[in-house]
């Protein structure tokens, strides 16, 4: 190693001491979507993130998502979803290719990928330990004007959180291991639940009181109309954007999982990047913080 490049790295150490110094101890909520884990590259770098965390002292928890994976198992099997607000309309058939594929595949896949990389991941959905309660989600038709009463919409058997228990996350947090959450609930009749990822990462982050709360999507952050980054947003700056069209699809559970989390005590949100390698330790641990940063005000 030449000398110069040797100063160089003990530059970046020294650069994330005192973010290490800050956060040891402290417990951070990852969310790693679905449209985030495509590319294998990428999918080793979130890996090594984690783990490294995990051995600098932070205590890591990631949840994750699964959409496009679900998404096509259900197209070998010749099904479709609708969406609304970002949610899977999900029957019965559905919720068994969901169980199948985010308690499963994707799961199996995240635990084995920190694994192989010097980790000690334990997978759970919310029915190991019955973790996460959940109960049917009701929404309102809102914004439609051909409807003029509030309808009710059926989304089927999507779920929100009614209660999480934290202890068997909290008992693998306290050790070795590292706990890799599938957003599935389990109702008070034992029915399964398909829950969007991003509300379970940000009711276990406001339940385990976490320091931050990071959601990686495909996307540089929140964009504005124009396409670009928006940062520094506080919950009415939120409001106002969802009203007036400029965050849609996905983007709407997520935005409402951070404001919910800031309000239940979190102290930050980040919307991050997750096509970009390492995105996780840049957010972390440099000076430079990425992607789309949510704040209480
Ligand atoms: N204002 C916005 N800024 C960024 N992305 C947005 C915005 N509004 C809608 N989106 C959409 O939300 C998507 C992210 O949500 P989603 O597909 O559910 O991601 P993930 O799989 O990571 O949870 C983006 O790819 C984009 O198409
Ligand atoms: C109700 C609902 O929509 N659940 C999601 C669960 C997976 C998820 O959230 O995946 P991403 O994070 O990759 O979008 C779904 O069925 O796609």
């Amino acid at each position: 190693m030449e000398e110069r490049e040797a100063y160089v790295i003990a530059d970046v150490l020294i650069e994330a001491l005192p973010y290490i110094q800050r956060f040891k101890g402290k417990t951070v909520v990852v969310k790693f979507g679905g449209n985030a884990m495509v590319d294998e590259a990428l999918k080793n770098s979130f890996a090594r993130d984690i783990v490294l965390m995990k051995l600098v002292g932070l205590n890591p928890i990631v949840v994750h998502g699964g959409g496009p994976q679900i998404g096509q198992l259900l197209a070998r099997l010749g099904k479709t979803s609708d969406f609304v607000d970002g949610m899977r309309v999900t029957d019965s058939e559905t919720m068994d290719v969901v169980e199948m594929v985010l308690g499963g595949l994707v799961n199996k896949e995240i635990v084995n990928l920190i694994n192989r990389n010097g980790g000690k991941a334990v997978g759970l959905t919310g029915k190991d330990g019955d973790f996460i309660r959940a109960k049917k989600l009701h929404i309102e038709a809102r914004n439609k004007p051909d409807i003029e009463q509030q309808e009710i919409i059926d989304l089927g058997y999507v779920g929100e959180v009614s209660s999480i228990d934290p202890a068997v996350v909290n008992m693998l947090g306290c050790s070795d291991f590292i706990p890799i959450i599938a957003p599935i609930g389990v109702g008070e009749d034992g029915q399964s639940y398909n829950i969007n990822a991003d509300l379970v990462a940000g009711k276990i982050a406001e339940i385990l009181k976490a320091e931050k709360l990071i959601l990686l999507t495909n996307t540089a952050g929140i964009l504005d109309k124009q396409g670009n980054l928006l940062t520094g947003l506080t919950l009415k700056d939120i409001d106002s954007l969802i009203a007036d069209g400029t965050i849609s699809g996905g983007m709407i559970p997520k935005t409402r999982c951070a404001t919910d989390a800031i309000k239940g005590g979190v102290n930050r949100v980040h919307i991050i990047d997750g096509r970009v390698e390492h995105a996780v330790l840049l957010e972390l641990f440099t000076n430079q913080g990425v992607g789309t940063l949510l704040l209480s005000r």
